[in-house]
């Protein structure tokens, strides 16, 4: 579970998040949506232990970030927005010193790897380096890298970005399984199709404020809005916006 109450995060005079509360329960996927810039990330790395609120209070599994970052850092799976790895070491030589960093009996690393690997199809670039890979498999390594202590919290920042159509399904799955299982899963993206189909809640956050959230059905309820597109622009005052600037390229063209 985690339960964040009136989080705070400034960045010199920038405003990143402007008393933010809510709450994930075990066995829920939380869907944080939001316009570029508007404090996803930054609420996710404060989540993960990596960055300190500037005031509130946020529990991961009963632990309070800002006091135990590290045994946050334990129970959580977070994967960046892009993933940051070591470019000149190959994801095996990766997934064992991640592995020994946290303390991974060998044989049990050894047994996650390999499902990790053949579930997301990189067996053939286990022996390259890494900064040689593509993109999406990159992401790939990063979310292995971000599973391999079977964490029971999972922060993902746009993690299927990058993902081709198959991967993109099978960690799907893996978060509905995960999900069964009762972690607690924190979710960002911009593909709204995609949240619609996985997420049991969504917080709409907007100038680092959540702004509305609920089910699919209660936003839609509230927003007196069909889908969760036309939801996201209704709450984000871009929907008049957009048609004024599709309007005027018209013109223009
Ligand atoms: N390290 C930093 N130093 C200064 N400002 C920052 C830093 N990190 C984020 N910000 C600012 O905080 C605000 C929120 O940024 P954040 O990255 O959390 O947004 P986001 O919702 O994840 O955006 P996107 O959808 O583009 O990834 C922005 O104004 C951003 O410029």
């Amino acid at each position: 579970m985690i339960e964040v109450d009136g989080l705070v995060k400034k960045f010199g005079d920038t405003l990143a998040i402007d008393g933010i509360s809510f709450t994930v329960y075990d066995g829920e996927i939380y869907g944080l949506l939001g316009p570029n810039g508007s404090g996803k990330s930054t609420t996710m790395k404060i989540l993960s232990g990596i960055l300190r609120p500037t005031e509130g209070k946020v529990l991961v599994g009963g632990i309070d970030v800002a006091k135990n970052p590290l045994e946050v850092k334990k129970i959580v799976g977070y994967v960046p927005e892009t993933p940051i790895l070591y470019e000149s070491l190959t994801p095996s030589e990766l997934f064992n010193f991640v592995g020994s960093i946290r303390g991974i009996p060998k044989n049990k690393l050894e047994e996650r790897v390999n499902y990790f690997v053949k579930a997301f199809g990189i067996e053939e670039y286990l022996e390259q380096f890494i900064g040689t890979l593509s993109f999406g498999t990159q992401q790939k390594v990063s979310l292995i890298t971000a599973l391999l202590h079977d964490p029971h919290v999972l922060i993902l920042d746009e993690a299927m970005n990058g993902l081709d159509p198959k991967t993109a399904r099978i960690l799907r799955e893996l978060l509905l399984e995960f999900k069964r299982e009762g972690r607690s899963i924190v979710f960002s993206t911009h593909v709204l199709p995609l949240a619609e189909m996985i997420c049991d809640r969504i917080g709409v956050i907007y100038k680092g404020k959540i702004i509305a959230e609920g089910t699919i059905n209660e936003l839609k309820e509230k927003a007196h809005e069909e889908n969760l597109e036309d939801i996201f622009l209704k709450l984000t005052e871009s929907k008049d916006e957009i048609y004024g600037i599709v309007q005027a390229l018209k013109e223009s063209l």
